[in-house]
């Protein structure tokens, strides 16, 4: 038999997933029918129009329609060449699986039309089965070529039509609350409703996440056969996922709306929150009352922290032209600057510096230096030179080359950093640090830039304080120098030790974060190398995860689609025509069943078919109906199709 894209032949090698069963014989079916393949040489008989028997005449009659358009008449016999196709019930035919659907079947609704008599009937394509050998003629819908290559644009709109991300001005802007909902709803004309809004919006209160109900692999791993893989060799690891998913969750937060005491809006950011809720007065910066907000920005979306100077007038007029200047500062290690404005919406005369919010960030302080984690440096002499430091050396590097290099880039455009502090350092995730609240300073004491070079002294100063306190884990670590070295020299080696030397040395012009960066670099080497191996391992990670992206999106569609009870006023929709074709498809992945009728719960080969749906191969497969009566074999392209066409007409608008 002849391969044509119109007739659809079983490979002999065909995947039969779903075993071929002989129905049983049924009340209602006491003789079985005989085998109905077309012989060649032998005419077989007219059928009915369906056309005919639904409306009372067919459009098609003359337009070569092959079917018979006399009711009354006995079907005539059609020429034995006359290309025929036809659905065989899997019972006749079991083992050679003569399910000869044309390929274009798949597209095919169809008894119940969608249009009016008087509208050109809906252009169906060629056949389907819905019960064994029944037939419906019909036109092609569109070349197949047309159905095959989707416009890619339309593609993507349908993918974007998935974005669960709340990061949109849209999503953040939504009703918190079913009344606020309620509202929003009766205000909107129809034609306004975005179809999706619902979708995005954050109706109810969100719960914390509930980390226990992660579960890790188990600790003694079966002995796996070669083509046996486990489920968490298809997710990124369980840390990795609790620590992303905990960023987006900090970021989607929005702070407790029973804060009154918080203005709406200040400028073009809302939904403001403490960010350092354990003091009631505030933080202080160069004298001044300070607090820190997290909010989210009215124009993108997007969350930013607001450092607020409270009851602050600028002398100088210039100071805010530092904002410019340090805007030009992009560097990874630098919390990036956005924006600073004076503003009376805190019923003050405020300063607001606008910088981008880092979800899950500690201070350097909170994370080693707090008084919980600090140890009492009189005590220090005591502890035992066999005994771990606090901090690992390996860390404090990484701390020494990320300051290091962010120093570089500041003090390479003109700048100083003035604000070398352990509460201004902010950690985030495993060592990735950035320095806070740049730019502050500037501002606040104005200088036109008399006293740079100064400044840039004073940074390289306080940056070894800040390695001294980290090694001796002690704030106070400062104030006593020898006994620090004591301690410095008993657990880390002497490279570190003279970095720390040479960053307290007397200022002087040949002092510089360049002279620091060349005395770190091996150590820069080794920080690039882990670096590099923590890029290819999130790499890996990121890889296995855009499959899933994909199986998400794939899977949504034909969870819209199946089973939905109503659509376009037809009861039947997901059971009829591409829908049923796509029905079995899910049958085929979810639902199997071995010999005895036990559930396949196969997770590789799920995820195998839908990977090969969403890329659309070639490959055929069996489908078959839950009774059984009849199969239909199509390529996950023509089922992809099928999906494509039916979400297509979900969101075409149609009521
Ligand atoms: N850009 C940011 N992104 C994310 N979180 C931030 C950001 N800036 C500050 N934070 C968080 O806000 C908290 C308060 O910041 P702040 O600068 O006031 O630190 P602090 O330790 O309270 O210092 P101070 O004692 O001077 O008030 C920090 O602990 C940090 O977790």
């Amino acid at each position: 038999m002849q391969k044509s894209l119109g007739q659809i032949v079983v490979p002999s090698h065909s995947p039969a997933a779903i075993p071929i069963v002989a129905p049983s014989d049924g009340p209602n079916s006491p003789t079985p029918k005989p085998v109905s393949k077309p012989l060649k040489g032998i005419n077989v008989p007219k059928r009915q129009c369906r056309n005919v028997i639904i409306h009372g005449f067919c459009k098609y009659e003359d337009k070569g329609c092959e079917f018979n358009h006399d009711g009354n008449k006995p079907p005539q016999e059609i020429p034995e060449n006359k290309p025929k196709l036809r659905v065989q019930s899997p019972s006749t035919r079991p083992t050679t699986m003569v399910s000869t659907v044309s390929a274009d079947s798949v597209n095919a609704p169809v008894f119940v039309p969608k249009f009016s008599l008087e509208a050109p009937l809906p252009p169906v394509s060629t056949t389907v089965e819905s019960t064994p050998n029944e037939e419906i003629e019909t036109e092609p819908l569109t070349s197949p070529e047309q159905e095959y290559n989707h416009p890619m644009p339309s593609l993507t709109r349908e993918f974007s039509n998935f974005s669960l991300g709340n990061d949109s001005p849209t999503a953040q802007a939504l009703p918190q609350t079913p009344s606020q909902m309620l509202n929003s709803m009766v205000m909107m004309q129809p034609e306004q409703t975005d179809q999706y809004y619902y979708m995005n919006s954050a109706v109810y209160q969100r719960q914390p996440l509930q980390y226990h109900l992660y579960s890790a692999p188990p600790t003694r791993m079966p002995k796996l056969a070669a083509n046996q893989k486990t489920i968490q060799s298809f997710f990124m690891p369980d840390d990795l996922r609790e620590q992303l998913t905990e960023r987006n969750e900090k970021v989607l937060t929005i702070g407790s709306t029973h804060d009154q005491s918080l203005p709406q809006e200040v400028h073009i950011y809302h939904s403001l929150s403490l960010l350092d809720d354990t003091s009631s007065n505030g933080g202080k910066f160069f004298g001044h009352t300070s607090w820190v907000y997290k909010s989210v920005c009215s124009v993108d979306g997007r969350s930013y922290v607001l450092v607020r100077i409270a009851d602050c007038r600028l002398a100088n007029e210039l100071a805010m032209s530092m904002v410019e200047n340090w805007k030009r500062i992009r560097h990874c290690n630098v919390v990036a600057i956005r924006d600073a404005f004076s503003t009376s919406a805190f019923d003050d005369s405020s300063l607001v510096f606008v910088y981008d919010y880092h979800p899950c960030s500690e201070t350097l302080q909170h994370t080693h230096l707090s008084s919980q984690t600090q140890t009492n440096f009189q005590r220090q002499s005591q502890i035992k030179a066999s005994s771990s430091p606090h901090v690992p050396e390996s860390t404090l590097w990484s701390y020494i080359t990320q300051i290091a290099s962010a120093l570089k880039s500041i003090h390479a455009l003109g700048l100083a950093a003035r604000v070398m502090d352990p509460t201004k350092i902010l950690v985030t995730g495993k060592n990735r640090i950035r320095l806070n609240c740049v730019c502050i300073a500037d501002v606040l004491q104005f200088d036109g830039g008399q006293s740079l070079s100064r400044h840039q002294q004073e940074d390289l100063l306080a940056f070894g304080k800040i390695i001294v306190a980290l090694a001796c884990n002690s704030t106070h670590s400062i104030q006593n120098l020898s006994q620090s070295f004591e301690y410095i020299s008993r657990f880390y080696s002497p490279d570190l030790k003279n970095t720390i030397l040479y960053l307290l040395s007397k200022p002087m012009p040949t002092k510089t974060v360049d002279e620091v960066v060349s005395l770190i670099g091996p150590h820069i080497l080794q920080e690039i190398n882990g670096n590099h191996s923590y890029n290819d391992t999130l790499e890996n990670e990121l890889s296995r995860e855009l499959e899933n992206a994909r199986l998400v999106r794939i899977m949504s569609k034909m969870a819209f689609i199946n089973e939905r009870p109503v659509f376009d006023m037809d009861p039947s929709w997901s059971e009829t025509g591409d829908r049923y074709i796509i029905k079995l498809f899910r049958d085929y992945v979810f639902h199997q069943v071995d010999a005895k009728g036990t559930p396949v719960v196969d997770m590789v080969h799920a995820i195998t078919c839908l990977n090969k749906l969403d890329a659309g191969v070639d490959e055929k497969i069996m489908l078959m109906s839950r009774d059984e009566q009849s199969c239909l074999v199509v390529s996950y392209k023509e089922v992809k199709n099928c999906i494509i066409n039916s979400f297509n007409d979900l969101t075409s608008g149609r009521k």
